[in-house]
C-alpha cells in the first residue's frame, strides 16, 4: 500500500511540500495518461512506502512540449539571472538537507549518514554550476584571410533529456540539471524507477526557486516503461541533447537512439575500477579509503572499487586488516543509527551479486569473509517482511577470467588478487573494455607519474580513493562513457552549441595633410598589396591650385578577392574641425587601371570633400574642376 501523504510516510517531514508523488510538468502534478501508477519500495524493507504515476511513451510529448516552450523565454534569461536562480535553488536544497537525506534512505537504502554526505555533494554542484553560468566566452579567431575576422559565441542547445540512475539520485540529478540550467537550457528528467521522489522534491524546490514552469520537468515511470520513455525522449525532434548515467550495455542503446538524428549524448557509464596497492604505500591511507570507496552504498557506485590489486610484500597484512576492519560494519536499516552498510537497492542487484560469487568460487576463487548470499532467504520477494541485505564479502584467488573481473559488480563484493610488479598490475588493470576510473596507492614519485599516464582510465586516483568533485571533469573512456561532466568549462559545454561567426572588415585608408608643404600622405593599414606610406607628389597637387584642409581624412578601402577589376574604395569622413564628427560617404571608385593614379585621385576627393558641409556628400565644385583636369 502506497502512503502517498506527508503525514503517513515511514518518515517525518519537517516541509510536508517535499512529499511530491505526481510528475511535475510545468510547475503542475500530472498523472500519467493511462493512470496507472507503480510503487516506491524501501530496499531497507522491502516495504512499498509510495506510488508515482506510471508514464509511458505516450506522456513524454507532453513534458518535452513544455520544456520547449519555457526554452524560448528562459535561454534569453542573462547569465546572471540563471545563477541567481540557481542559487536559491542551492539554498532551498541545503536548508531541506535533513528531509531530502530521509527520503534518499528510503528510496536507494544507504545510511542515513551517507545520504547526508550525498546531499553535501550534490549541493557542490549547484553552487560550482553558479559560477560557471557567468563564466560562458566565445573566443575570437586570428584569420589567415586578409580582411577577415572569425570568433565564436556558445548558445544553450535547447532541450535536454536526463536519464539518472538510483544511486545517486540526488547527486546526479543536480550535476546534470545545475549544467544544463546554467547553460541556459531546460531540462526533462526520467528518474530510475526506485528513486522518483527525490527528483520530484527538487523539481519543487526548482519552483520555489523561481525557476520558471518547464524548466525542470520531471517525468516518472515504472520500470516496465523505462525502456519505452527512453527511446521517446532520445527520439523526440524537440530534444536536442541526451545526459545519461547508467550502464555500459544501455549506453549504447540512447547511443543508437541518438545517432539516429546525430543527437548529442553525454554518456557515463558503467566502471570496472581497479585498487591497487603496492609495498611502499600508506597501509593505512590506503585502507581507509578502500573501505570509504568499497562500501559506500553498499558498493553500488560506478567509480566503486571493483578489482583490488595487492603487492605480494604487503598482501597477507593488507587483506587480514580488510578482513578485520569490514567485519566491523554494520549490516541494517539505513536509518538506524549505527548502521554502517545498508541493504542493495534492488532484488536485482543482489541477484547478480549472487551469480557473481557462484562464478568466481566455481573457477577457483576463495570467500575469505561472508558469504556471498542475501541475508534473508525471501529477500526479492517483496514480501514485506525483509529488505536486499548481503553481508560484505571478500574472495580471494581472484582471476582475470571470472565474472566479477570483467563486469561492474554493484554489490558488497570484493575480489582480490596478489600482484608482482608494476607492469604486470597495469596490465591486469587496463585489461578490462571500460575505463571509469583507477586507483594506485604508492609513495614513488616516479610510479605515480607513470602509472597516472599508463592506466586507462578517464580519472586516476593517486593515493586517493575520492576523486570526484564539482571542479574537475568527471567521466570515463573507452566503454565507459563519453563526455564530461563537473568541471571548469568542459560540463557547461556539454549543454551548449558553439557557433561561428565570420566578418568581413573594410580596412582603413588614412590621409594626411601637412599643412606646411602641401603633401599629401596616404597611410594602408590591413591591405597587404599596399603596405607602405603613398606619397602624392607636390606638383601634382599644386596644378589644379587646390587649397588643402588642415584635418585628418579617412577613407575605407574595400578589400575584395575577387580580383582588381571588384576592388574599389569608399570614402568616409572625419574633419576635426567640425563639432560632431561628420562622416559621409563621397564616393567609391574602381581601382582597375592604375592603381597608383587612382590612389592620387581619390586621395585628393577625399580632401575635397572635407570641404564639403553637413549636408553634402557629393564632391565639390573644386573636386569636379580637378576630375575634368586629371581626365584630360
Ligand atoms: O555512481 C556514479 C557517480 C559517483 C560519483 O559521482 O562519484
Amino acid at each position: 500500500m502506497s502512503a502517498n501523504h506527508a503525514e503517513n510516510l515511514p518518515f517525518s517531514l519537517a516541509d510536508k511540500g517535499l512529499a511530491q508523488f505526481d510528475c511535475q510538468i510545468h510547475g503542475k502534478s500530472i498523472l500519467a495518461k493511462s493512470g496507472k501508477r507503480f510503487d516506491v519500495v524501501d530496499p531497507g524493507s522491502a516495504k512499498v512506502w509510495a506510488s508515482c504515476p506510471d508514464g509511458d511513451g505516450g506522456d513524454v510529448d507532453a513534458a518535452v512540449q513544455s520544456c520547449h516552450e519555457a526554452f524560448k523565454e528562459y535561454s534569453k534569461w542573462t547569465p546572471r539571472q540563471r545563477a541567481q536562480c540557481l542559487l536559491k535553488w542551492h539554498q532551498l536544497i541545503v536548508d531541506n538537507r535533513d528531509d531530502l537525506a530521509k527520503i534518499l534512505v528510503f528510496e536507494t537504502g544507504k545510511p542515513l549518514a551517507e545520504a547526508y554526505g550525498e546531499i553535501d555533494y550534490a549541493t557542490t554542484f549547484t553552487w560550482w554550476f553558479v559560477g560557471e553560468a557567468e563564466r560562458v566566452q566565445g573566443t575570437t579567431i586570428t584569420s589567415a584571410t586578409p580582411g577577415r575576422r572569425s570568433f565564436t559565441i556558445k548558445q544553450p542547445i535547447g532541450v535536454v533529456a536526463a536519464l539518472v540512475p538510483w544511486n545517486f539520485p540526488i547527486a546526479l540529478v543536480l550535476r546534470k540539471a545545475s549544467a544544463a540550467l546554467a547553460a541556459g537550457c531546460t531540462m526533462v528528467v526520467k528518474p530510475s524507477p526506485e528513486t522518483p521522489v527525490s527528483t520530484l522534491s527538487l523539481a519543487y524546490l526548482a519552483i520555489r526557486a523561481g525557476f520558471p514552469p518547464g524548466a525542470l520537468n520531471v517525468l516518472t515511470t515504472s520500470l516496465e516503461n523505462t525502456p519505452a520513455v527512453a527511446e521517446a525522449l532520445c527520439i523526440h525532434p524537440l530534444v536536442k541533447k541526451v545526459t545519461f548515467t547508467g550502464s555500459t550495455r544501455v549506453g549504447k542503446l540512447i547511443t543508437g537512439l541518438c545517432a539516429r538524428n546525430l543527437k548529442k549524448a553525454t554518456l557515463e557509464l558503467g566502471g570496472n575500477c581497479p585498487f591497487i596497492v603496492f609495498d611502499d604505500a600508506n597501509l593505512d591511507q590506503a585502507m581507509g579509503q578502500l573501505m570509504n570507496l568499497k562500501w559506500r552504498h553498499a558498493g553500488q557506485a560506478c567509480v566503486s572499487s571493483n578489482r583490488l590489486y595487492v603487492q605480494r610484500g604487503i598482501y597477507d597484512k593488507f587483506i587480514a586488516d580488510l578482513i578485520k576492519r569490514t567485519s566491523l560494519l554494520k549490516v541494517g536499516h539505513g536509518i538506524e543509527e549505527g548502521t554502517t552498510l545498508g541493504p542493495v537497492t534492488t532484488p536485482r542487484g543482489l541477484d547478480k551479486a549472487e551469480e557473481l560469487v557462484a562464478d568466481a568460487v566455481s573457477k577457483g576463487a576463495k570467500i575469505v569473509l561472508g558469504t556471498g548470499q542475501r541475508l534473508h532467504k525471501s529477500s526479492g520477494a517483496e514480501d514485506g517482511g525483509t529488505g536486499y541485505f548481503m553481508a560484505p564479502t571478500i574472495l580471494s584467488n581472484v582471476t582475470d577470467d571470472m565474472l566479477m573481473s570483467q563486469d561492474e559488480i554493484f554489490a558488497p563484493v570484493l575480489g582480490v588478487s596478489v600482484f608482482e610488479t608494476e607492469d604486470e598490475v597495469v596490465e591486469r588493470a587496463n585489461n578490462t573494455s571500460m575505463g571509469l576510473t583507477s586507483y594506485a596507492f604508492t609513495k614513488n614519485a616516479d610510479r605515480l607519474w607513470r602509472l597516472f599516464e599508463r592506466l586507462e582510465a578517464g580519472m586516476i586516483g593517486l593515493n586517493t580513493g575520492n576523486n570526484s568533485s564539482a571542479e574537475a571533469p568527471f567521466g570515463g573512456i573507452k566503454e565507459s562513457g563519453c563526455g564530461k561532466e563537473s568541471g571548469k568549462d568542459v560540463a557547461i559545454e556539454e549543454f551548449m552549441v558553439t557557433k561561428t561567426g565570420t566578418l568581413t572588415v573594410e580596412d582603413h585608408v588614412y590621409i594626411m595633410s601637412s599643412p606646411t608643404d602641401g603633401r599629401i600622405t596616404l597611410r594602408f593599414e590591413g591591405i597587404p598589396e599596399l603596405q607602405d606610406d603613398f606619397e602624392s607628389p607636390s606638383t601634382d597637387w599644386e596644378k589644379p591650385n587646390i587649397p588643402l584642409p588642415y584635418y585628418l581624412c579617412e577613407a575605407r578601402y574595400q578589400y575584395s578577392p575577387l580580383g582588381e577589376g571588384s576592388t574599389r574604395v569608399l570614402f568616409l569622413l572625419e574633419a576635426e574641425s567640425f563639432d560632431d564628427h561628420l562622416r559621409g560617404a563621397l564616393f567609391d571608385t574602381p581601382l582597375s587601371e592604375n592603381l597608383n593614379h587612382d590612389l592620387e585621385y581619390t586621395a585628393l576627393s577625399a580632401v575635397m570633400a572635407g570641404r564639403v558641409s553637413e549636408d553634402g556628400v557629393e564632391p565639390s565644385q573644386d573636386l569636379r574642376q580637378y576630375r575634368d583636369y586629371r581626365r584630360q
